[in-house]
């Protein structure tokens, strides 16, 4: 396998998403994605770039002197040598997390590293993309996250989350997709299902607005 990867960016910010929120992180953004769903904040990653060896990578993340790493994209399980780099991180005594939209199988990433993955909603444009066996190998090492675009995603996902017992196997996320559901309709019918999921708003874009970087 060539050690190399297409790598869109790397940066250093603090964390917007899932339990690791608020943590100073190092993001290595990959670049490519197989889907295209409609709210997507980073279509940047899905062409351009620059090639880069593993070495190189792992170098410029040693630079920031921070233990922790999230691995996203574009889609970060779509280009196969991100598992020598999930490996070399891990090795190294990094706290990982790796961003996936879900299409690609995750049982072959390395157990530990703690996957975020997305359950892609009618609203997304991309349901039909899923890779559902993924929701049978979740663990409580992991995270389901649903972004939803409106009230009907909601619901398709509530539903799912209560058909699927989805909190029994790991922690919930619904994340309202940015400027478009208001954040505080989610987290009333939250509330009002007494649903037992966590409710997130992507912590870098209320600090520093939508763009790339942070
Ligand atoms: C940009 S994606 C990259 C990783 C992977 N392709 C995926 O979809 O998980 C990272 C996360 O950002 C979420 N996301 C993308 N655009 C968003 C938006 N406009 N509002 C809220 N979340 C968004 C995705 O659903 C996903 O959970
Ligand atoms: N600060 C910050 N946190 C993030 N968590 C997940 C991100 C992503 O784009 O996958 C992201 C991102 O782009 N920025
Ligand atoms: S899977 Fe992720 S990177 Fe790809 S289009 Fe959807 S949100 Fe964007
Ligand atoms: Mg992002």
């Amino acid at each position: 396998m060539r050690e190399e990867l297409r790598i869109t960016e790397i940066f250093h910010s603090l964390q917007g998403e899932t339990s690791r929120m608020g943590l100073p992180t190092v993001f290595v953004r990959l670049t490519g994605c197989p889907m295209r769903c409609g709210y997507c904040d980073s279509a940047y990653a899905f062409t351009g770039g620059k090639t880069q060896t593993i070495d190189d990578i792992m170098q410029q993340i040693r630079a920031f002197s921070c233990k922790t790493v999230c691995v996203t994209g574009g889609e970060p399980l779509a280009q196969k040598p991100v598992h020598l780099l999930f490996k070399r991180l891990c090795d190294e005594g990094f706290d990982v997390s790796v961003e996936t939209g879900g299409g690609q199988p995750i049982d072959c990433v390395d157990p530990r590293v703690s996957r975020i993955l997305d359950i892609k909603t009618p609203g997304s444009g991309e349901m039909h993309n899923m890779h559902w066996p993924n929701v049978d190998v979740v663990t409580e090492h992991d995270e389901i996250k649903f972004v939803l675009v409106d009230r009907a995603d909601y619901e398709w996902a509530r539903d799912k989350v209560r058909q699927e017992k989805l909190n029994e196997r790991a922690p919930v996320i619904f994340s309202p997709v940015w400027e478009t559901l208001k954040p505080v309709d989610l987290a009333e019918w939250v509330i009002a299902d007494q649903l037992p999921v966590r409710v997130q708003v992507q912590l870098h874009k209320i600090l520093w607005g939508e763009k790339p970087g942070v």
